[in-house]
Parts: C-alpha cells; sequence; structure tokens
C-alpha cells in the first residue's frame, strides 16, 4: 500500500467490557483509518476511557477483541502508540524539564526533553514546577510528551478538558498539526471542539456505538429538517437522540 493511503489503524471487534453488573462496553465494534484525528463522542459513563483503557493494553475485554494496525496486538506495540491520560501523574516539585527528561529516558529518545518542551512550547517554563503550569500549558507538555517516540498512534482522554476557549483552540492546532502524520483517537464531550478537529467520529452511548465514519458521511447522513449548523453537533443529535446544551452533550434527564 502507498504511504500516505487511508488504511486501518485501529479496529474494535464485538468488544464488551462489564463491571460486575454493569456493562460498560456492550459489543462495540467499528474501524478506524488513519492519518488523521478520530473523536469518540459520548455523555458521562458513555465507555469512552474503559474503551481507551482496553485499546491502551491497560485492562482486558470481557469479550471480543481489537486490531492495532491490522494485526492483534500481542505483544503490545508500545513503541508505535502515545498516550494522553485524562488525569496525568503530576509529581510535586518536578519541573517541565525533568517531566520531559524522564519520559525521553523511558522511551529512550535521545534530544526528547529539547524536542518536547519545544513542540510544547514551553522553554521558557522549563524549570516551572508541572504542578505551577497553566492548565494550556500542562495539556501541551502532556501531549508533547507522547509523542517524544514519534507514534502512528495516539490515544488521549479528554485533553482539552476544563481549558478556557483560546487555550483550546492554541491545544486543538497541536492536536491538528499531529493529526496530518499520525493517527489521534480522542476522547472528548466537547461537539464544537470535534466539529472543528476531527475527520472521523465514534458515538458513543451507554457502552454502544450510535455511528462511527468519517465526519463527512455522518454529517450528511442528517436530514435537511434535522440541520441547525454545526455539523457534528445535528449528526450526533441525530444518531444519539441527547441533549445538546452549550456545545457540550448531555444524557437525557442528566443534571448539568
Ligand atoms: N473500574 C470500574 N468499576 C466499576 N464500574 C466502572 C469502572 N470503570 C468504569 N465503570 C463504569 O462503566 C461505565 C463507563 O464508564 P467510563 O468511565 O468508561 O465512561 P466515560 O464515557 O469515560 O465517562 P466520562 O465522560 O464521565 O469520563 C460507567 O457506568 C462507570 O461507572
Amino acid at each position: 500500500m502507498t504511504e500516505g493511503q487511508p488504511r486501518e489503524i485501529v479496529a474494535a471487534v464485538g468488544l464488551t467490557k462489564r463491571f460486575g453488573d454493569t456493562v460498560a462496553l456492550d459489543d462495540v465494534s467499528f474501524v478506524v483509518e488513519g492519518p488523521g484525528l478520530c473523536a469518540v463522542l459520548g455523555p458521562n459513563g458513555a465507555g469512552k476511557t474503559t474503551l481507551l483503557d482496553l485499546l491502551e493494553g491497560l485492562a482486558e475485554p470481557t469479550r471480543g477483541a481489537y486490531r492495532l494496525f491490522g494485526k492483534e496486538p500481542r505483544p503490545y506495540p508500545r513503541r508505535r502508540v502515545g498516550v494522553v491520560m485524562q488525569k496525568e501523574a503530576q509529581i510535586e516539585r518536578v519541573t517541565a524539564r525533568e517531566y520531559a527528561e524522564l519520559f525521553s529516558a523511558i522511551y529512550g529518545v535521545r534530544g526528547g526533553p529539547l524536542r518536547i518542551l519545544a513542540r510544547a512550547r514551553l522553554e521558557h517554563r522549563a524549570e516551572t514546577a508541572v504542578t505551577r503550569l497553566s492548565g494550556g500549558e500542562a495539556a501541551r507538555l502532556f501531549i508533547a510528551t507522547a509523542v517524544v517516540h514519534d507514534p502512528t498512534l495516539v490515544f488521549l482522554d479528554e485533553p482539552t478538558a476544563h481549558l478556557d476557549p483560546e487555550n483550546k483552540r492554541i491545544v486543538g492546532e497541536m492536536l491538528r498539526e499531529l493529526a496530518a502524520e499520525r493517527t489521534l483517537f480522542m476522547t472528548t464531550h466537547d461537539l464544537r471542539e470535534a466539529d472543528a478537529l476531527a475527520d472521523r467520529l465514534l458515538f458513543l452511548v451507554g457502552g454502544r456505538v450510535r455511528a462511527s465514519g468519517t465526519k463527512a458521511e455522518l454529517v450528511q447522513a442528517v436530514p435537511e429538517a434535522e440541520r441547525r449548523g454545526l455539523g457534528v453537533e445535528d449528526a450526533f443529535f441525530h444518531f444519539c437522540a441527547i441533549e445538546i446544551r452549550e456545545g457540550q452533550a448531555i444524557g437525557r434527564g442528566e443534571a448539568t
């Protein structure tokens, strides 16, 4: 296959995950081709983090399987995968430089710390404790660190949650740049952000896939009468029957 052509990067085949009586993921199947940015959208409790845990090799499915890069992930292809967790560990007093050094050493990347700080645009904050960085600075540091070993696939769990619009925009630009040559698989609650950034969408509600495909496919599937303006918002409403408040997807009847 020629370089640059879309190819299968992530595929789930009947993935199911139970926690006791709770079915967090229920027979989830989809294929994501790359490169590009796939946004996984769903309300609280939809199963987004559980799905990432499985695909990152951190938990085992109750049933079903998945492929990464068209193969069974055994052994797990750690060097080709980067991860940005929802709650990154923040060790007291560790500076941005030390954080970058630590992860560069883990991945054995020479020159990694400088690359991380430059990509995160944090050279001037290198000696600042990670816990003292602003939300936007910390998000940039975690993302730049997750790609220090140049992975083909990056999982990101709500990387822009709690950021103000300006920082969302800056981090969004960073994600778009990264998505030009790799696959980003990113959870978010923010439909506006998904509209601005995503090439592909996966709608998850109550542990089940409601729709998946390219943004263009899903947006075009919305009947004219249901279109209100923002493509991803309309598509999410159409496929998921979920209320939308201020660009955020919220389960019906859920308190804000
Ligand atoms: N370790 C666990 N033990 C028991 N139940 C769990 C566990 N992890 C997740 N769940 C349950 O599985 C369901 C899916 O949770 P998950 O965290 O994957 O959803 P989510 O879409 O990531 O939600 P959020 O948007 O709030 O982060 C929820 O009902 C949750 O309570």
